[in-house]
C-alpha cells in the first residue's frame, strides 16, 4: 500500500532535511525572508554576488531568484546562479516582481525565463503579464484577483514546462496538466511587505527536498502560508502584530495541523 504524500509529510521532510537554500532576493525582503525560512525549518543564505553566487548554487539544495530591487550586478549573479543550479540538477524558483514596470525588468525576466525556472511564483498581476496579458499591476502590489490569472498560469506552465503559482486571496498552482486552489491566509498578508518574496524562498526549501515533485513542493509551501497566515490573522490587531504572529505560527505549525487545516481543492485545467 502506498500513502499519498500530503503537505504535512512534505513539511516534516523539509524540517528533517533543513535544506540550505540560496535566496537571491531584494533588499526589502532579505531579513524577513530569512526569518520566515528559519521559522519554517529551512536554512537560508542570501548570496547574490556574481563572484560567488554560481559556486554557491552548486552546493545549495535549491536557488530562488527575485528581481525586486534589480541592478546590473544583481542580474549578473542571477544569471550565473540559474545556470549553475541547472547544471547541478537543482531546482530554481523565479519571482518576477513587478516585471511589467520597466524595460530593464522586462528584459531581465525574459532572459531569466529562457534559463528555464522550475517554478514561477508571483502575484496575480505578475502572472497575467508574464503570459502576455493586460494586468492592472503598476508596482510590486497586485491589482488583479487570482481568478483572472488562472488561465495565464496554465498557459505559462505549458509554454515553459514549469510549475506556476499565482498567489492572492485564493492561490492557484498548476503544472499545466493539474491544478489546485488553496484557500486561507489573511487580508493582512499583503499589508506586510515582502511576504510574497518570503514565500518564494520557502517554495525553494520544499523544492530542495522534493526536486522530482515541484508541483507538490509549491502546494505544500503555499499551504503552510495559508494555514499559518489564517492562524496569525485571528488575533492580530494589524500588520505589525500580524508579522510576528505569523513567524510564530509558522514555527509551531506541524504536519498534523497543516493537513487538518489546509483547504486545497482540485481545479480543472
Ligand atoms: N487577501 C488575501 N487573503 C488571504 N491571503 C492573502 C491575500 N492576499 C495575499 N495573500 C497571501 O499572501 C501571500 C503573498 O502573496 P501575494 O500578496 O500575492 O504576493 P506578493 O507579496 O508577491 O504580491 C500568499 O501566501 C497569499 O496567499
Ligand atoms: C516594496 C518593494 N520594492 C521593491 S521589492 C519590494 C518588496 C516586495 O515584496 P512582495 O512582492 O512580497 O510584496
Ligand atoms: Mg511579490
Amino acid at each position: 500500500m502506498t500513502t499519498a504524500k500530503t503537505p504535512g509529510t512534505a513539511l516534516q521532510a523539509m524540517r528533517d532535511a533543513a535544506p540550505l537554500v540560496q535566496c537571491i532576493t531584494n533588499y526589502v525582503a532579505m531579513n524577513i525572508a530569512a526569518n520566515v525560512m528559519l521559522a519554517a525549518g529551512a536554512s537560508p543564505a542570501m548570496v547574490h554576488t556574481e563572484e560567488e553566487a554560481g559556486e554557491f548554487a552548486a552546493i545549495a539544495g535549491a536557488l530562488t531568484v527575485n528581481i525586486g530591487t534589480l541592478s546590473p550586478d544583481f542580474l549578473n549573479g542571477m544569471r550565473v546562479s540559474a545556470r549553475a543550479a541547472a547544471e547541478a540538477g537543482r531546482p530554481w524558483v523565479l519571482d518576477p516582481v513587478a516585471h511589467y514596470a520597466t524595460a530593464f525588468r522586462r528584459d531581465a525576466v525574459a532572459e531569466l525565463m529562457a534559463l528555464r525556472p522550475t517554478i514561477i511564483r508571483g502575484n496575480a498581476s505578475e502572472i497575467i503579464a508574464l503570459a502576455g496579458g493586460q494586468s492592472a499591476g503598476r508596482g510590486v502590489d497586485s491589482g488583479d484577483v487570482v481568478e483572472r490569472a488562472e488561465g495565464a498560469a496554465v498557459m505559462l506552465a505549458r509554454r515553459h514546462g514549469a510549475v506556476v503559482a499565482a498567489t492572492g486571496a485564493i492561490d492557484f498552482v498548476t503544472d499545466g496538466t493539474q491544478a489546485v486552489r488553496i484557500e486561507g491566509g489573511s487580508p493582512l498578508m499583503p499589508q506586510v511587505t515582502a511576504l510574497g518574496c518570503s514565500l518564494t524562498c520557502l517554495v525553494g526549501a520544499f523544492a530542495a527536498v522534493e526536486p522530482e515533485a515541484p508541483f507538490a513542493a509549491a502546494v505544500a509551501a503555499l499551504a503552510c502560508f495559508a494555514v499559518a497566515g489564517e492562524r496569525a490573522g485571528r488575533d492580530a490587531a494589524g500588520p505589525g502584530s500580524f508579522g510576528w504572529r505569523f513567524l510564530d505560527a509558522l514555527s509551531v505549525l506541524d504536519a498534523h495541523g497543516l493537513d487538518a487545516e489546509a483547504r486545497i481543492t482540485i481545479a480543472a485545467v
